[in-house]
């Protein structure tokens, strides 16, 4: 507790500590109260707090500058061992890898999510839509929980479009069970953040927790391993779709100089010797968990906040009149950059619930933030929901406004003061997927249906877990809108 590296974490502000033990004993919490623990510090102390079980110490980031320190470029481009937790499932996909390793995937992915591609998957993207807006149609009137109905038209779309499988030829038990698995994955990722001995790989596995885990990453795994047999199957039999219209840029790895969707791509990549088979299951484990998980959050806090502000839903329902007139024409790639007002909603919606509530680096060399000067060692965790509800930089922060994203009263904002997706060289690689998933999406329900309030933004509790969720349902009943 005393060597220098210590004195200087002791330096930090944070909350008391005891001996050895630093703050452990006050991170045993309920996995709501730990959050709202965490939010209580955030607005205790301005700009930062660290956290010390001993021997690891955290400290939690949520001001702009000290931010852009960190993302912004190459220098803590490291994942923090927190991450460790998740190998099991994701490997070293995308999301978890570092150096060489991360660079070369994401090299190879990049192009995957190009405008050619994004094209296409549009189409894929408005259907699943029509789908989505059928199953409400079912429960319209009542109240429901959407999260379940989301993340099925979610999952559904990141299989069809990146992984070239439509999930409705497979067997909904084994969907249903896909996604349980991973809700549990959460609990034992809450599980091994709040206590050592399940945090050290070691000592985990000796635990009933270890084999429960073990369990659900068969279910996952399985999963996974079968939608990459069907789509190299079909590729056996058929080849590779190739996107219309598309010459590679340079510095691309591409098929035949074409680009195609992800899986293909991944499989293309092996016949060329660039990956082997367990790394196309880490990346597909990585793409379906991310592609589906993240927007299902997105889309659900979206429209339990649009139930509760009538006004700002007619408004969007005037934009989309506005572009299509009483067509009932399907929404296209080219609709999307028309719908400014909605675009404003989803960003606002995506600062008040981001989805990825907070990312976290390894601290490898020392570095100043606010003043402290932080050890090498120290795990660096960017809380993006605090960050996003600062009142110096979101005035009323808990108010939903989305003229909040207007050009003029964005001018002057830190450009790491919005960063639902991350931001620098380890951002969203699917960024521009997910806001064109979300946007087909509202405009299609809010195409049908006007949204009546259920759980209020009071009733929610945030759990720990990797994506943001609610501690229950979220509810919102769906009406059917009278044609005019
Ligand atoms: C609203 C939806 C989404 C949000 C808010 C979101 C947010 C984020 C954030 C904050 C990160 C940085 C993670 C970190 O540093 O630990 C990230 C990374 C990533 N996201 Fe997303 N994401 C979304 C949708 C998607 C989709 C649809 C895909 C895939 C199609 C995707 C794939 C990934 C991958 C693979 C990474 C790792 C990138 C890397 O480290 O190079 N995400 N996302």
């Amino acid at each position: 507790n005393y060597n220098e590296r210590a004195r200087k974490i002791r330096k930090i502000p944070g909350p008391e500590d005891v001996f050895i033990l630093g703050n452990g004993p006050a991170l045993l919490k309920s996995s709501v109260e730990l959050i709202q623990f965490f939010r209580s510090l955030a607005i205790k102390y301005p700009n930062l707090y660290r956290v010390w079980v001993y021997p690891l110490a955290h400290i939690m980031v949520y001001n702009p500058e000290d931010i852009e320190k960190i993302i912004s470029g190459t220098r803590f481009n490291e994942k923090s061992q927190i991450y460790n937790v998740l190998k099991p499932w994701l490997r070293d996909g995308l999301l978890v890898s570092k150096g060489s390793k991360w660079q070369e995937r994401r090299k190879i992915l990049t192009p995957t999510f190009h405008f050619s591609i994004l094209r296409q998957f549009c189409q894929v993207l408005e259907d699943n839509s029509q789908r989505f807006v059928e199953s409400l149609k079912k429960v319209a009137g009542r109240p429901i929980d959407v999260v379940p109905i989301i993340s099925e038209f979610t999952l559904n779309s990141i299989c069809e479009t990146a992984m070239g499988t439509k999930l409705s030829d497979h067997n909904k038990s084994e969907i249903n069970a896909y996604k349980d698995a991973i809700y549990n994955l959460g609990y034992v990722f809450y599980q091994r953040m709040i206590k050592l001995f399940y945090f050290f790989d070691f000592s985990f596995n000796l635990t009933p927790l270890s084999r429960k885990q073990d369990g659900y990453l068969k279910t996952v795994h399985n999963f996974t391993t079968k939608v990459i047999a069907e789509r190299t199957d079909y590729i056996d039999k058929h080849g590779f779709k190739i996107a219309e219209d598309t010459e590679a840029d340079d510095d691309t790895y591409v098929i035949n100089k074409k680009k195609t969707a992800m899986l293909d791509l991944l499989i293309s990549a092996k016949k060329q010797g660039l990956i082997d088979d367990i790394g196309i299951q880490e990346e597909v484990d990585t793409f379906m968990f991310e592609g589906h998980d993240t927007t299902a959050s997105g889309l659900a806090f979206c429209f339990m906040i649009l139930a509760h502000h009538k006004d700002v839903q007619e408004k969007i329902f005037a934009e989309i009149k506005e572009i299509f007139g009483d067509s009932k024409r399907p929404v296209t790639i080219e609709d999307l950059p028309k719908m400014k007002y909605l675009e404003r909603c989803i960003k606002e919606s995506l600062r008040l619930y981001p989805p990825v509530h907070f990312i976290s680096r390894n601290l490898n060399e020392n570095v100043t933030l606010s003043n402290y000067e932080i050890p090498a060692g120290t795990f660096c965790h960017v809380i993006i929901y605090d960050l996003h509800r600062r009142p110096e930089l979101y005035k009323n922060p808990d108010k939903f406004d989305p003229d909040r994203f207007l050009p003029e009263n964005s001018v002057g904002r830190h450009p790491y003061a919005y960063i639902p997706f991350s931001a620098g060289p380890r951002n969203c690689i699917g960024q521009k997927f997910a806001m064109m998933e979300m946007k087909v999406a509202v405009a299609e329900v809010l195409r049908e249906f006007t949204l009546e309030p259920v759980t209020h933004p009071d009733d929610i509790r945030m759990i720990a877990d990797v994506v943001l969720r609610n501690d229950g349902p979220i509810e919102v009943t769906f009406v059917k809108r009278q044609q005019s």
